[in-house]
């Protein structure tokens, strides 16, 4: 099944930098619900937002990241804020899967560089009656859910048998405008995930940075 964006910048904090980061060309969002994380974005924070029509002619998807939350307060969220995606980055067990609302797509985040171990996780939740719509690969960081900026294992991911009916993969972990081309090529997955690798700060992106990681990895997601 086909997913409706290749290019995710996640952590915005605000809806000024949602429209400069829709502009420089990405076509995912990620709004942050872990209140720890320093690119929390609030439950209240900004309105609900739809598919963000205003922001020039794109069809841009917005993804909420939830992180061990309570189910109801995912289903909340997301339809008091208009998400038609949810990524799940924390330790959610197969079962939280078909919790969800039935018309939310899912992000399954995967913080390992065992690829054996995320397809026996995708057989439990077959199991479990919902598969997710997508499947993140990040960085395995003790201590940390995410966005640490820290590069995943490509190779091992690169060796998985890519004949396999899987979910769309989505590779994040440690991109930034420099590396992104060459993950592609490794990996070649269906999109790419950034957050660190084009801030100033975190929460805060850097316009410019954000142009070239949306330039390097189109071209490399669609070569000429
Ligand atoms: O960004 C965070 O602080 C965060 C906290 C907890 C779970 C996930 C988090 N971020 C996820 C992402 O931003 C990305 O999906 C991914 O981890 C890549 O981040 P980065 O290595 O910084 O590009």
């Amino acid at each position: 099944m086909p997913i409706p964006f290749r290019i995710k910048v996640c952590g915005l904090t605000s809806r000024e930098q949602m429209v400069s980061v829709v502009e420089a060309g990405a076509d995912a969002l990620g709004l942050n619900y872990y209140e720890k994380s320093k690119r929390f974005v609030g439950e209240w924070k900004l309105p609900p937002l739809g598919e963000l029509e205003d922001i020039g002619q794109q069809a841009i998807t917005l993804v909420g990241l939830f992180v061990n939350h309570p189910v109801e307060v995912v289903n909340y969220t997301a339809a008091r804020v208009g998400l038609r995606w949810v990524q799940l980055h924390g330790d959610e067990p197969p079962e939280y899967l078909p919790l969800l609302d039935p018309s939310l797509k899912i992000m399954r985040a995967y913080r390992t560089d065992n690829w054996e171990r995320v397809l026996a996780d995708l057989d439990a939740c077959r199991s479990c009656g919902r598969n997710p719509d997508a499947i993140l690969l990040d960085a395995n960081v003790l201590g940390h859910y995410g966005g640490t900026g820290e590069t995943a294992d490509w190779q091992a991911f690169a060796d998985r048998d890519r004949e396999q009916q899987l979910p769309p993969l989505i590779l994040a972990g440690g991109l930034t405008p420099e590396n992104v081309a060459e993950a592609i090529r490794v990996v070649q997955p269906d999109g790419v995930d950034v957050a660190s690798g084009v801030e100033s700060t975190p929460g805060i992106k850097d316009i410019e940075r954000v142009k070239q990681f949306v330039s390097a990895a189109k071209s490399a997601l669609h070569p000429a």
